[in-house]
């Protein structure tokens, strides 16, 4: 059986972003440049041709949608886009330089929450948080980084181990993430597993604030996306 063909999705003109340094964001005279591109994509997986031709072109206030049945390789196309999957054709761009040898700058400026999301059981959601600010080598004071849980839901629960949260808040652990490093790239892989009605409605918020501000995010998501800003679609299958 052949690949699935990947769909051409869109070529908007770079804007300005509205981003400004009071929201915190890596200061960036280029802004007018910051777009995700890929180039006649392809990925594998052992010897499965997962897709191939994949072309991508989004900027700033741009929302891609994802899509596709189990096992089409989202993951592993979210992968590629932000350089944790080497791809078997083609290249991505994030500000016209490869993602594979991203300098540092640029790389702080993509944040990827993965659907398994890495957070670290033994320890609680304020070391998760301070494990993950210091990988990525950001700052942010301690009441930040409480105020952040806050927002998340996880008020009161923030020095117990991850590993007696329940699914969903473990969920917020990781998504408190999106509220302490700034970053104009988000790429969130089944975000919305184990949230309840209240917690979703909370993430579509801060995407669309995300978005408004001049920010850009790539979703997957086997949940309606109903109540975000309407999407560009990319179909895996
Ligand atoms: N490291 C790996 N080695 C071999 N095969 C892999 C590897 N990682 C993923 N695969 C296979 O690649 C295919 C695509 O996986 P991927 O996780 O990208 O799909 P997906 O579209 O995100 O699926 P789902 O909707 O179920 O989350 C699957 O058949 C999977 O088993």
């Amino acid at each position: 059986m052949s690949p699935p063909l990947g769909t051409v999705l869109a070529a908007i003109p770079a804007a300005p972003s509205s981003l400004s340094q009071s929201d915190n964001v890596t200061a960036d005279p280029a802004s007018a440049n910051r777009r995700l591109q890929a180039e006649a994509l392809a990925c594998r997986r052992g010897d499965q041709n997962l897709f191939r031709n994949v072309d991508i072109d989004i900027t700033t206030g741009d929302l891609l949608f994802v899509r596709g049945r189990n096992g089409s390789g989202k993951t592993t196309l979210l992968r590629a886009l932000c350089g944790l999957t080497e791809p078997a054709a083609g290249a991505v761009y994030w500000h016209g330089q490869n993602i594979r040898h991203l300098d540092e700058n640029l790389r702080r400026d993509i944040l990827y929450l993965g659907h398994r999301d890495a957070v670290k059981d033994e320890l609680s959601p304020l070391e998760n948080l301070a494990i993950h600010l210091g990988i990525r080598g950001e700052h942010a004071d301690l009441d930040t980084q409480l105020d952040a849980l806050e927002q998340a839901g996880l008020g009161g629960r923030e020095d117990i181990p991850v590993r007696y949260l329940s699914q969903g808040q473990r969920r917020r652990s990781a998504l408190a993430r999106l509220l302490i490093s700034p970053c104009w790239l988000w790429i969130l892989d089944e975000p919305l597993t184990a949230l309840d009605k209240r917690a979703v409605a909370w993430l579509f918020e801060r995407i669309a604030d995300h978005l408004n501000r001049g920010g850009m995010v790539i979703t997957t998501s086997h949940q309606s996306i109903d109540g975000l800003p309407e999407p560009l679609t990319l179909d895996l299958d």
